[in-house]
């Protein structure tokens, strides 16, 4: 029974408390985490990792007055639980429930939206020096995890903080691990900071810092004297706190990856409810295993991932070929030109970046790569919607930022087998760089693992004949257009290549159809259907096109077939638009 938790709903209730019974507190918070992560799911070893913290934090600053800003923002379950948030916590992630990130329109303790790493040095610096030229007198604190803190954004942050009398305080939670375990020389320094062997070399202190630590983070007294005397210390400061990943269930604390956001789980013994095995494979799984086959047989394929191994499945090989693949933390831009580097040298590098992710090296796509026409191969996980992270994650902007990008081909697979085929294609010497987007979750053909054969750059295929109009549709949601249309007397084409699209395709289907949708798990602005409006401009033609996709606004989280559903993508919204035009 929660004692303490039961009557706190705000700070302002927690301040209130006895110091003495913060740790019963901690009991109480991190076992109603722990039981509602079980079955609503989410991200749980972050948030059970900063339980101390939270609570630290929210004693002894005078929140909202005094800003709080959470990295990432993953593990700022307890700050919700905590912030008013209790009792709406249970919609989690869910359609029309709560965010699982802070996100500032829903409620005055998140000051800044996340979802995204590495903001929160620069965010909490914006606000301090916003603070002191209005003559505001608060405390900023970010809290950073390790692998966070490793970004250039933070970096950038950090180095410009080290210059200004701003009142800010970085907490660095270090924990050793990303999702994966964190890399880096920075990890190592670190390390050795833990062991006490480089505290004269202290590398924070060099960049101005005044810096405490490393502190116990789950010794709740330490952290309170020490925030104490921090809250007295004026100018940039960062605190040094040594958490474990998943503290407190001991399945979390030991597979930290796999807990870094389990799904459902037995919230009295930790062990996984596992669900039914697919008979699919997720697309992640095609792209790892594939491209260990193609490497086995060609020795200049590279992969690159920007700290997702496990979530891109690069880790498979990494595992077979560990000097050919690399895991370079939390560091898009750095990915994308090192694979242009690469590139300059003959390799062939598959460069791994979770389409929302590859947002931060947009410059490096276009300066480092396609302007110099270098070969890179870029595999784009969680491209269309990608569910319960909402907002911050769903991939619906990459069809419109790369199409305008001179030299890049892009291409959708439809499927597993397609996907394994144009990975197949890019490794036999691609002139210019490509795009290759797919989506989160599982496959649709069972037996994917066909023998390779070749793509043909910029073919477009017809999958369905019939009369009156044509459906034009990009990559995996054909399989939506597939079922919607199984009735209708429609065409259904997929084009395959946004880019270079198939343009003898499209003379023949304007010329054939009179109404024309295009469908695409992208915004409406910019994407398939705009490439086709340009096409119709440039040769004169009048017919009626409509496009579906993501209409113009942020999409919140929910469930994918939700969301489908909410954005007119799924079957049945599809076979009724359709249908009215006929
Ligand atoms: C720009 C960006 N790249 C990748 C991710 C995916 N991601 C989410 S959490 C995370 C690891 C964060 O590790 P750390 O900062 O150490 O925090 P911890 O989970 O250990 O609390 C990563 C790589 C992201 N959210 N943003
Ligand atoms: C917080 C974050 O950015 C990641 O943990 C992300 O939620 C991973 O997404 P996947 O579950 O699709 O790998
Ligand atoms: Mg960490």
């Amino acid at each position: 029974m929660s004692k303490l938790l039961n009557h706190i709903n705000s700070p302002k209730e927690l301040r209130q408390l006895n110091q003495d019974d913060l740790p019963q507190l901690a009991q109480e918070l991190r076992d109603f985490i722990i039981n509602i992560v079980a079955t609503k799911e989410g991200h749980l070893g972050a948030s059970l990792g900063v339980v101390e913290l939270t609570i630290a934090l929210h004693y002894v600053f005078n929140t909202p007055k005094d800003l709080l800003i959470w990295d990432v923002g993953h593990q700022a379950y307890g700050h919700k639980i905590l912030t008013e948030r209790k009792d709406v916590f249970n919609t989690n992630r869910q359609l029309n429930g709560i965010s699982g990130f802070p996100k500032r329109d829903e409620n005055m303790y998140d000051t800044f939206g996340v979802g995204h790493s590495s903001t929160s040095i620069s965010a909490a610096l914006g606000m301090a020096i916003a603070s002191k030229l209005k003559g505001e007198n608060k405390q900023h604190i970010a809290v950073i995890g390790d692998a966070s803190i490793a970004s250039g954004m933070a970096f950038e942050g950090l180095n410009h903080a080290g210059v200004t009398d701003a009142n800010i305080l970085i907490i660095l939670n270090d924990n050793a691990i990303g999702i994966d375990p964190s890399v880096g020389a920075l990890k190592q320094y670190l390390t050795n900071v833990k062991k006490g062997t480089q505290k004269q070399d202290n590398i924070f202190e060099a960049l101005n810092f005044n810096y405490s630590g490393p502190i116990d983070g789950h010794n709740i007294n330490t952290l309170v004297t020490e925030l104490e005397r921090l809250k007295t210390i004026k100018g940039p400061k960062l605190l040094h706190v040594i958490t474990k990943k998943g503290k407190g269930l001991k399945q979390a604390e030991e597979d930290q990856v796999k807990y870094h956001a389990p799904g459902k789980f037995n919230a009295t013994t930790g062990d996984l409810i596992l669900k039914e095995p697919s008979k699919f494979t997720k697309y992640q799984d095609v792209f790892g295993h594939t491209l260990v086959e193609l490497a086995k047989e060609n020795k200049h394929i590279i992969g690159i991932t920007p700290a997702m191994p496990t979530g891109s499945s690069l880790k498979y090989m990494m595992s077979v070929f560990p000097d050919r693949a690399f895991d370079v933390g939390i560091a898009e831009q750095h990915a994308v030109t090192l694979a242009a580097g690469m590139a300059t040298q003959g390799l062939i590098p598959f460069c791994n970046i979770y389409s929302t992710f590859l947002q931060r090296a947009y410059d490096q796509v276009i300066h480092d790569v396609a302007l110099q026409k270098l070969p890179v191969v870029f595999c784009l996980d969680r491209a269309g919607i990608v569910g319960e992270d909402g907002a911050t994650h769903h991939g619906v902007f990459d069809l419109a930022y790369l199409r305008c990008i001179p030299n890049l081909i892009i291409f959708a697979p439809r499927n597993d087998v397609e996907l394994r085929n144009i990975m197949h294609t890019a490794q036999l010497g691609l002139k210019l760089p490509i795009a290759i987007r797919y989506p989160r979750g599982y496959g649709v053909i069972v037996d994917w693992k066909q023998p390779f054969t070749k793509i043909g750059i910029g073919k477009g295929v017809q999958l369905k004949k019939g009369k009156n109009i044509a459906v034009l549709s990009l990559g995996t949601i054909a399989n939506n257009v597939t079922n919607a249309i199984k009735d209708l007397d429609v065409s259904h084409y997929d084009m395959k290549f946004l880019k270079p699209i198939d343009e003898h395709l499209l003379h023949q289907i304007f010329k054939r159809y009179q109404t024309i949708f295009t469908v695409e798990d992208g915004t409406i602005k910019g994407g398939l259907g705009s490439e086709v409006l340009e096409f119709a401009s440039k040769n004169n033609y009048t017919n009626t096109i409509k496009i579906l996709g993501i209409p113009d606004k942020f999409i919140d989280h929910g469930k994918v077939r939700e969301l489908q559903e909410y954005t007119g993508l799924d079957s049945k919204s599809i076979k009724n638009t359709i249908t009215n035009e006929l």
